[in-house]
């Protein structure tokens, strides 16, 4: 991969995510101006991949990118990256708390710090920005309608902004998980502590419907790290589940959960296996490993050829 687009400029937590995977000197960095941007960009072959938020651990699944890799041409997520995620509110310098009237950034960061706003600058009204590091930038060249921005750190050092407050976030232990996504090519390799994100959309509204696609994953002992229903904007009260599943596509049980979804879902979306951030390995519950699903099946054939 040589090309990688991501939300711009730098600076942001999603160029943060970027530097976490791919070396320094590796590689082009293409900046965008949104997560939709970035995959057109990708699906159009203009780039190899794009970094994009995908989860966060105070507000959730990132709704722009869960839908965008719900529909359209097929894309693959390939990695995972954790940021920690801690804000300042920086201004040029001179600026005091006082002086801010209006308060630009990304409409994520401005969801993780509406507490300290609400106590600290509570009149201060709200500008989105298209990134956090675009806010900062634009009060380095004081174009903006606001006095102060909530960044990184980094950002606000980038810009030669003062900062007037740190540690701005509601939840200090704030982490944002990024994912690496490319056009569907290679699988990347199984260690044994993969995770695989799947769309699943349902034949008919049915009673017990959800529970009937979960029971493909508990009969054969998969956990779920996330589990998210979004509309499929075809109708209203039509919903799809977004899901990160514990293995990897080439493990059988994971492979056989897939065939039952296929089976009984009016579409099955493949979003990628890819390696754990955290490295945590999966717990293989009994009887549910490759060994057990394989003798299971060379049983079966055994009989289908004629065998007992
Ligand atoms: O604007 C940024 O810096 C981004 O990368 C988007 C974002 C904002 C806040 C938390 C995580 C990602």
């Amino acid at each position: 991969m040589s090309r990688y687009g991501f939300l711009g400029p730098e600076g942001t937590f999603t160029s943060m995510a970027l530097d976490a995977w791919q070396p320094a000197a590796a590689g082009e960095r293409v900046t965008f101006g949104s997560v939709d941007a970035a995959l057109t960009a990708l699906r159009s072959g203009a780039i190899d991949g794009a970094m994009v938020p995908i989860e966060n651990s105070v507000e959730g699944g990132v709704s722009a990118t869960l839908d965008a890799l719900a529909s359209g041409e097929p894309l693959v997520v390939v990695g995972e990256v954790l940021v920690p995620v801690t804000f300042v509110l920086a201004a040029t310098s001179g600026t005091t708390l006082r002086d801010v009237h209006a308060v630009g950034t990304h409409s994520h960061a401005w969801a993780q710090v509406r507490g300290w706003m609400a106590a600290h600058l509570p009149g201060a009204e709200y500008v989105a920005t298209l990134s956090t590091a675009s806010a900062a930038e634009a009060l380095e060249h004081g174009r903006q309608p606001y006095e102060a921005a909530v960044c990184a750190p980094a950002a606000a050092q980038r810009h030669g902004l003062e900062v007037l407050a740190s540690g701005i976030g509601d939840m200090q232990a704030a982490v944002t998980r990024f994912v690496l996504v490319a056009r569907p090519g290679e699988l990347p390799a199984r260690t044994g502590a993969d995770k695989t994100t799947v769309v699943l959309f349902q034949r008919e509204d049915h009673a017990g419907g959800l529970l009937e696609l979960l029971e493909q994953f508990a009969a054969r002992g998969i956990n779920m790290t996330r589990l998210e229903s979004r509309p499929t904007k075809d109708s209203m009260g039509s919903y799809c589940f977004s899901i990160d599943l514990e293995g990897h596509v080439l493990d059988e049980r994971l492979g056989e959960a897939l065939m039952g979804l296929k089976r009984i879902c009016a579409e099955v979306r493949f979003l990628g296996s890819y390696p754990r951030a955290d490295r945590q390995r999966a717990t293989v519950a009994p009887l549910t490993s490759d060994a057990d699903f394989s003798a299971a099946r060379a049983w079966l054939d055994g009989i289908r050829s004629g065998g007992s």
